[in-house]
């Protein structure tokens, strides 16, 4: 495995997660802040683009607020966010004006990103930034979005941006040194694991799932989202956020952390942004005849190989591809609503437009814009 990643890498992402940014919650870590800025500062000086995704509004918020732990109520953690995110901003700004360095704040909700225009808006306005040498800061819009609408954890929007800005490596910051084969907290025996390939099923079996980690998401989400850079063709480095001068040593070659490199062919730009809906508008369930086509041939999907519709979705929607188990085949953007699609199904093309009035295409989901499910 290349120990290189990062040296050759060009444009790249940074997450911190909240308990390196605040100090384990304790309140806002200068120190840590003013080391990744200068860090950050020296990859830009060897010509390379930088996004930071900060988590740590609301733990700061909680601080500053004088809470004694974080709330459980959504609008309490979203009043927290919206003061924190003030610290956060203003800490980074003092940060990386140390080195001459101009920093924009983008709070980005999961809705901006599957809206395509908005998808495209936001692409722009980073590349923009980057582009004038500015260091976007991202958080999630905590304010605004309610659970439903949610990314849920930074790692998943880290890994999302790094698809949306094309960029080649996405290094997650966090408490531990890497990916260990076990939770390390729990397990004294678990050994570091040095390199692998992103999107592995071994390595979501070692973060121990979502609901068995620590802090918000945990390495599971860590894991998830390098497998999310990976559609990009990105790689994912796990690394210490509290080890000395990380960034530029993995600039300058060394291996620190876990190196999750990319092994897949990068998809095409529309079909990543398919890929990466976390919500979808709905779902059809296909039958055998069908699984078959759109997984084995690339085919495209037509109603005739749909048994069922779920969900209340539009045409031009993102919809999930199920099988009679529920598990999922592929997605794409469908051609008929649902009321379109219920009355279509099972229905060889050459009755569409007998039964509906007119055709709109011949295809529920035509292949190019549908997206396979690896599983
Ligand atoms: N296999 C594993 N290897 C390392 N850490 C793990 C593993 N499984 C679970 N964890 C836990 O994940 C934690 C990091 O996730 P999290 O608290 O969400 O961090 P962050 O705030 O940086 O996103 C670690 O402190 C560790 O206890
Ligand atoms: N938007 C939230 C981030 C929550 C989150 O993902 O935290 P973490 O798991 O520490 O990266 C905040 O700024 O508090």
């Amino acid at each position: 495995m290349s120990s290189s990643l990062i040296q050759t890498a060009h444009r790249i992402v940074v997450k911190v997660g909240s308990s390196l940014v605040t100090n384990d919650g304790k309140g806002l870590d200068a120190v840590a802040l003013a080391r990744w800025a200068s860090e950050i500062a020296e990859l830009m000086k060897q010509g390379k683009q930088v996004v930071l995704v900060s988590s740590g509004a609301v733990a700061e918020g909680v601080a500053r607020l004088g809470w004694s732990q974080k709330p459980t109520a959504i609008h309490e953690k979203q009043a927290a966010a919206a003061v924190g995110q003030m610290g956060l901003c203003e800490a980074y700004e003092k940060a990386f004006r140390q080195h001459g360095l101009n920093t924009a704040q983008v709070l980005l909700t999961h809705e901006d990103l599957s809206d395509r225009t908005r998808y495209l808006n936001a692409r722009s306005t980073l590349l923009t930034l980057l582009n004038l040498g500015v260091i976007p800061i991202i958080n999630e819009n905590d304010t605004v979005v309610t659970a439903e609408i949610k990314f849920g954890d930074n790692d998943t929007l880290g890994a999302l941006v790094t698809n949306l800005i094309e960029g080649d490596a996405l290094i997650i910051l966090t408490d531990q040194i890497g990916l260990f084969t076990a939770d390390p907290r729990k397990d004294p025996a678990a050994t570091l694991v040095r390199d692998a390939t992103a999107g592995d099923p071994q390595l979501e079996i070692m973060a121990g799932g979502a609901g068995s980690s620590v802090g918000t998401g945990g390495m599971y989400t860590k894991i998830i989202a390098a497998k999310r850079a990976a559609r990009s063709g990105a790689a994912t480095i796990i690394a210490c956020g509290r080890e000395a001068n990380v960034l530029t040593r993995l600039a300058a070659g060394e291996a620190i952390g876990t190196q999750l490199v990319a092994n897949t062919t990068p998809l095409h730009a529309k079909k990543q942004w398919i890929a990466d809906h976390l919500q979808l508008a709905g779902k059809v369930v296909l039958d055998t005849g069908a699984i078959r086509a759109v997984k084995q041939a690339g085919s495209s999907l037509l109603p005739i190989g749909v048994t069922a519709v779920e969900g209340d979705f539009l045409r031009g929607e993102v919809v999930s591809c199920v099988d009679g188990e529920g598990c999922e085949i592929a997605r794409g953007l469908i051609n008929y609503s649902a009321a379109e699609t219920r009355r279509i199904l099972r229905l060889p093309t050459g009755q569409i437009e007998a039964v509906l009035g007119y055709i709109d295409e011949p295809e529920l989901i035509h292949r190019d814009n549908m997206v396979v499910i690896a599983n």
